[in-house]
């Protein structure tokens, strides 16, 4: 099994013990699923830097990132930053972070928040609505084009933002759709964790103008950003490169004052 299948694995057993523990109702009754989303899509579109800032403790490529920061601080610190949106990990196994961490964000800032899970069932998308998200990322690479369909026009009803992430040629054919409001490349290989900026130059020309383009993963430098912008990409995924300094929220903050844009 390489890395996705054993995440994936673990994620289903997850979810069936949640679904045991957490009726759907329950879900439904939460204060915040009443709560008007805001569109990251939008924010992006009208944005000239693109920033999505993510909170990421630790990953299957990296190990540990940073465990020792309070996620409201690393909110707040990002929104007066000025990125567009916070992307959080929810994953507790593989990434060391919790439905709590969305929460705890949601709580901090009003600017939009994508549930950074691999959503494999409509419980999770739920879920990510009742606590506080805007945005659900759903993963062609472990999604049927069925289930695509199925997941991102739930969302839709829900009135949150899909950001359907690909990495290659394959995936992204098989997963255009008009419930898609935003199409990302991730330049890391989820099975081998090779990281090529590359892949979003290649897959731009491919990607439809309906969708916000996004750029996710090993991203680190304004040039790289200034060169991706030259193939369409308005939205950035970032998080290692913040993530991994005492102060996250600066290293944005200095990063989007060197984009000058
Ligand atoms: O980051 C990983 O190691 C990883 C491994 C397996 C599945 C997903 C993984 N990451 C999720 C992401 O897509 C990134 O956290 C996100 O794009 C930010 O990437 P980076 O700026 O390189 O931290």
């Amino acid at each position: 099994m390489n890395i996705l299948d054993k995440i994936v694995f673990d994620k289903r057993k997850e979810v069936d013990l949640k679904k045991l523990i957490i009726p759907t109702s329950q879900l439904e009754a939460s204060a915040l699923f009443e709560r008007p989303t805001v569109s990251l899509a939008k924010a992006l579109a009208n944005s000239s830097t693109g920033i999505i800032a993510e909170h990421k403790r630790r990953s299957p490529s990296k190990s540990v990132i940073n465990q020792n920061l309070n996620v409201q601080d690393v909110a707040v610190g990002y929104e007066n930053a000025g990125v567009c949106g916070m992307s959080v990990l929810t994953d507790g196994k593989y990434f060391g972070g919790s439905m709590d961490d969305l929460l705890l964000a949601r709580a901090a800032v009003s600017m939009p928040l994508l549930r950074k899970e691999f959503i494999i069932d409509e419980y999770q998308i739920l879920e990510a609505k009742a606590y506080g998200s805007d945005v659900i990322l759903l993963i062609a690479a472990i999604l049927s084009r069925e289930e695509i369909k199925i997941y991102s026009e739930f969302a839709k009803k829900l009135n949150l933002n899909v950001l359907l992430e690909v990495h290659n040629e394959e995936e992204l054919q098989k997963s255009i759709m008009p419930s898609l409001d935003m199409l990302g490349v991730n330049n890391r290989n989820l099975k081998t964790f090779e990281v090529s900026l590359e892949i979003s130059k290649i897959l731009s020309t491919l990607i439809p103008d309906e969708f916000v383009k996004v750029s996710e993963s090993g991203i680190s430098s304004v040039e790289a950003i200034n060169d991706l912008k030259n193939y369409g990409y308005k939205g950035f995924l970032i998080g290692e490169n913040f993530m991994k300094t005492d102060n996250p929220g600066k290293s944005a903050q200095q990063f989007i004052k060197a984009l000058g844009a």
